[in-house]
């Protein structure tokens, strides 16, 4: 039996339109004959011929509804799951709205602004009977998943001990100071909007390699960030982390992972990696942003061996936002709160070491976004 999730979209700025056109992709060109999407409604915080102009610009299909408060569409019984697409410092209202009023939530990185409004957010899912999940979309790449499955076998590369891990964008030009990457009323800055994914293929491979029990949050973290002059918002983060051996026992090697961003210099010009995974038999270098890697190589120390490359397909012209969506379907279908390969746990390990690195180097943002309170207008 198919399954169908009907979609409501809160926002309509330029990830909810990305999102949407890969909901509407075929998904049996990507063999996931088991789920369909629907969107049967969409909100605008602005105005609900914003919304309309949003429904017209995509040619949603069946007509959905239009409206212009967020509050119209997370009461609509016609909607099973939100999808959150607003600025960090609006995550926690919003996805609190939604959960409040009985609905699923898919809620855009970075998760919350802090690991207290994570949790929150959490304890109302699991109170609610209700799914909630991060949208790191990354993690539900083909590709992500065959290098978790590396890595995890072991063969190939062996022990994983060190994972470098950049996401840098090459706009040495600057923001303008209202723009969300660098407005701190918004919660811009590297470290939440980019930094995240950095810290995704860090965890993706350090953490979330090993079985649940085995797995513990950073030992040590280190960091050094730089600021935005105009704003105060950070322009360049460096994290070391440290991820311990997990029992006595464990013959394993301790584990460095090291994530990166910055806003005036490019992780992966002229197409050198933009990962690089480091294991005692040799390393996987990840290729592209490390939001959409487009390939990944596999390089064996032992020079007899050869070098293996796979590349990423996006089926239908997709970007690749579908394989999230067609998660958060499947755990829908299952009665499953959260995801397996996203799970609030993890989440919550990678605010706090975002909360941990702001500490570190004095990155507050106002107190009205920090804040648990709810509700509060923003
Ligand atoms: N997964 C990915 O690849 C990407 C994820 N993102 C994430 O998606 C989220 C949104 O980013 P993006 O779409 O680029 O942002 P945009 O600025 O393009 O859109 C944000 C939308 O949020 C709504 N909004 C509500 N309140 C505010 C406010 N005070 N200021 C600005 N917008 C507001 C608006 O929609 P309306 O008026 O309709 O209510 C606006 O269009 C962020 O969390 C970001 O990190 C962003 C880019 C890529
Ligand atoms: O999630 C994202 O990925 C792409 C970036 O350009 C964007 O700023 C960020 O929010």
């Amino acid at each position: 039996m198919v399954h169908n999730t009907r979609w409501g979209i809160l926002a309509t700025g330029g990830i909810a339109k990305a999102f949407v056109k890969d909901l509407l992709k075929n998904p049996q060109t990507r063999n996931a004959s088991d789920i369909t999407h629907t969107v049967t409604a969409v909100a605008s915080s602005s105005s609900s011929s914003r919304a309309q102009e949003f429904i017209t610009d995509l040619s949603l299909p069946g007509m959905p509804k239009a409206y212009g408060s967020y509050e119209e569409l997370v009461n609509d019984p016609n909607v099973d799951v939100i999808y959150i697409a607003t600025p960090h410092s609006h995550h926690y209202q919003n996805a609190r709205l939604a959960l409040e009023a009985g609905k699923h939530v898919l809620c855009e990185k970075a998760f919350t602004v802090n690991a207290a409004q994570a949790k929150i957010l959490v304890d109302i899912a699991r109170k609610k009977n209700l799914f909630l999940m991060e949208a790191v979309w990354t993690r539900f790449f083909p590709l992500s998943v065959q290098v978790r499955d590396i890595i995890r076998k072991g063969g190939e590369i062996g022990e994983v001990v060190r994972v470098l891990a950049d996401l840098s964008i090459a706009n040495a030009d600057g923001f303008d100071v209202s723009s969300r990457m660098v407005n701190l009323d918004l919660a811009g800055g590297a470290l939440l909007d980019l930094g995240i994914y950095s810290l995704t293929w860090v965890f993706q491979t350090l953490y979330h390699t090993l079985p649940p029990s085995q797995r513990k949050p950073p030992s040590t973290i280190q960091s050094s960030m730089t600021k935005y002059p105009a704003t105060g918002a950070d322009e360049d983060t460096t994290i070391l982390l440290t991820f311990p051996t997990t029992t006595p026992a464990d013959d394993r090697r301790a584990s460095h992972g090291i994530a990166t961003t910055a806003f005036a210099v490019h992780s992966h010009p002229r197409g050198t990696p933009s990962i690089r995974i480091q294991g005692t038999k040799g390393e996987i270098q990840i290729f592209g942003p490390a939001f959409r890697p487009v390939k990944y190589r596999v390089v064996p120390v032992d020079e007899k061996k050869e070098i293996r490359e796979w590349e990423c397909e996006f089926p239908d012209g997709g970007h690749g936002m579908y394989w999230e969506a067609d998660e958060v379907a499947r755990c829908l279908r299952d009665g499953k709160l959260e995801s397996e390969r996203m799970p609030w746990e993890e989440s919550i390990v990678i605010m706090e070491v975002m909360d941990e690195v702001r500490r570190q180097n004095g990155l507050v943002y106002p107190e009205k976004i920090e804040s648990v309170e709810y509700p509060v207008a923003l």
